[in-house]
């Protein structure tokens, strides 16, 4: 792990690290040739040989020149080493997030823990790791100087001061170990508090909160998530606190007892004068490098623990299992055979045994109850997960035999919740087809079939006008810069995102007319049976009205299919399809028409 995260470094920034490897040794040796130096120019000075005292004090000073500035040299080479290695260790941690391509991870809780505490192991923070080894060198080569020093003046001073260190020690290892533990014991509870920060400030979540009136709610929630985290931290602090004092007692017991023992050598004639400077130089220099040598044991451990979540992300193999197969465009069809699928073991199944073919060039509606499953289908079509049981075919091979990229490449789709991005118009649309970005003819191609051309084209800058007031890349008291949409705008313009991919093999549209108007559904969905025409179609929705047109209407129940057929089959035959088709068509006929006469 030790060595993982050293490489990281060495890549972050070789020259750096070399050099601040040589400042940090170098800087190691000043506290011991300051001790030396000063006793050498006193006892010149003590001898009268003023000569050597003048040439010491010029040794001294340059040694004082180097203590002033070394450490800021040695400072700034840490902070831009930590930058890079903040940005070595992002681009590793979000190429592996993005590697990850199916859900189950991102909706395990464990996996959110440990990857919110893989965010604290950033650069800065890994930086420690090499910060806390170059100190640990820095400080055992001052250590190991300032012994020798203080062996050659007390040996019994040199094992007091050594042996008041290993405490010292031991409790800074302790504390940072229990130190982590707490940050993830209490890494649910700072994701909870976010959470309902966020609901207190964030745009799409205040409506709702003002309404209900839930500031104050969500306020005292988001506090009570507080109050858990302060209290690991004071609980530590105060351990903290108590085991530190005792230790800067003892080591200070240690020091004084030490300078009167000098002193009074000194006065026996036992010791010089210089040699007692030196003596208490040499031990406040050696316990300072030992709280030093202990504090940068301290951080390098903290930062290797919480590398280990980094690690442990980066190296956490995808829940869908590799795949190397290639996919031919579609040609006869997709076919679910006895597929079966629930969420996690202890959760009940969603799809049990799902016979269904999507044949090359059909479209299919799917309709059913609310969590029927409709969505989950979607979501096995797409690669979001496998099926537990049973197997999903493309022309007959299997999905699993290949990548999800490259299935997905062969598939558009509009899910429910789909997404609003704070960017332009332009590329709102054109990142459904990242090559297609910058092609304003085939996004304005899109836009003309999801119908948001006109009103995109109107927008005060067109199409480079930003779907947002969040964020400006403009001026932002210039009013034109950004703009909000309605939410059937926003519809048409994730319509027209999925839509861009024209030569998709299968369209899936999970409810691509829930928020838009009679007229606009309508002339939307002409304009979408136009283009599901001889393509492979797969259409969600609880409106039956835009569903009957489909070639086949499929009706899902407890996870599997119940019905199936055209609609004139459908409603013949009596069964679920036809009582809900009924249902809505009730609601549309004015009162006293025979029901036949409406459709809903
Ligand atoms: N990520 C998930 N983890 C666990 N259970 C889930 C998850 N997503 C959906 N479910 C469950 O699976 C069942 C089917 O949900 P799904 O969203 O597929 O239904 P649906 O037919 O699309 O419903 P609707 O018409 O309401 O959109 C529901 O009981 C739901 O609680």
């Amino acid at each position: 792990m030790l060595g993982v995260a050293l490489g990281l470094c060495w890549r972050a920034g070789r020259a750096r690290c070399l050099v601040y490897l040589a400042i940090t040794l170098l800087a190691g040796l000043l506290p011991t040739a300051t001790a030396w130096f000063t006793k050498f120019v006193i006892d010149a000075l003590t001898a009268g040989d003023v000569s050597g005292a003048v040439r010491w004090a010029v040794a001294l000073a340059a040694v004082g020149l180097g203590t002033g500035f070394l450490p800021h040299l040695s400072r700034f080479l840490r902070d831009e080493l930590n930058r890079r290695l903040d940005r070595t260790m992002k681009d590793e941690l979000y190429t592996r997030l993005n590697r990850l391509q199916g859900l189950a991870r991102f909706e395990d809780p464990s996996f959110r823990n440990d990857l919110s505490m893989a965010a604290q192991a950033s650069g800065a923070s890994l930086g420690s790791t090499t910060a806390g080894l170059f100190d640990i060198a820095r400080s055992v080569i001052t250590i190991v100087s300032l012994m020798a020093t203080l062996a050659v003046l007390s040996p019994t001073m040199a094992v007091l001061v050594a042996a008041a260190a290993v405490p010292a020690l031991l409790v800074h290892l302790s504390l940072t170990r229990r130190h982590v533990k707490m940050l993830a014991s209490v890494s649910p509870a700072a994701r909870r508090e976010i959470f309902y920060s966020t609901l207190i400030s964030d745009l799409t979540a205040v409506q709702e909160t003002r309404m209900f009136g839930l500031g104050g709610f969500l306020k005292d929630r988001m506090l009570g998530e507080l109050e858990v985290t302060h209290r690991g931290e004071r609980r530590l602090a105060g351990r903290e606190f108590r085991t530190q004092g005792l230790l800067g007692l003892l080591s200070a017991t240690v020091a004084g007892g030490g300078l009167v023992w000098a002193v009074s050598a000194a006065a026996a004639g036992d010791l010089s004068i210089g040699s007692v400077t030196a003596f208490a130089a040499a031990v406040a220099g050696a316990q300072g490098a030992l709280v030093g040598l202990a504090s940068g044991i301290a951080a390098a451990y903290r930062a290797m623990l919480l590398f280990r979540y980094h690690r442990a992300i980066v190296s956490e193999p995808d829940d869908l299992p590799p795949a190397s197969g290639t996919l031919a465009p579609l040609r006869r069809g997709i076919e679910l055979r006895d597929v079966w699928f629930r969420y996690g073991d202890d959760h009940p199944w969603v799809l049990s045994g799902l016979d269904l073919t999507l044949e090359h060039g059909s479209s299919v509606a799917l309709v059913g109850l609310n969590g029927a499953g409709k969505s989950t289908l979607i979501k096995l079509l797409c690669r979001f997960y496998d099926p537990t049981r049973g197997t999903i075919l493309w022309d007959g091979v299997d999905i699993r035999s290949v990548p999800p990229e490259e299935l997905r490449r062969r598939v558009g789709v509009l899910f429910q919740d789909y997404m609003r991005y704070d960017l332009t118009a332009s590329e709102n649309i054109g990142i459904g087809d990242l090559p297609a970005l910058d092609d304003r003819p085939r996004v304005r191609a899109a836009a003309r079939l999801a119908d948001v051309d006109e009103k995109l084209t109107g927008l005060p800058q067109g199409y480079d006008t930003l779907l947002s007031r969040i964020y400006f890349e403009g001026d932002e008291n210039d009013p034109t810069t950004g703009v909000v949409l309605s939410g059937g705008q926003w519809q048409r313009v994730a319509l027209a995102r999925t839509l861009l991919r024209r030569d998709s093999d299968l369209l899936i549209l999970d409810e691509p007319g829930s928020g838009l108007d009679a007229d606009a559904e309508h002339a939307i969905h002409r304009r979408l049976r136009e283009h599901r025409t001889g393509r492979t179609s797969l259409l969600v929705s609880h409106r039956l009205g835009v569903v009957r047109d489909s070639d086949v209407i499929v009706v899902l129940e407890d996870g599997r299919v119940v019905e199936r057929g055209s609609h004139e089959e459908l409603t013949a035959a009596g069964g679920q399809y036809a009582r809900l088709f009924a249902i809505q068509a009730e609601g549309y006929r004015p009162a006293g028409t025979p029901a036949a006469a409406t459709a809903p």
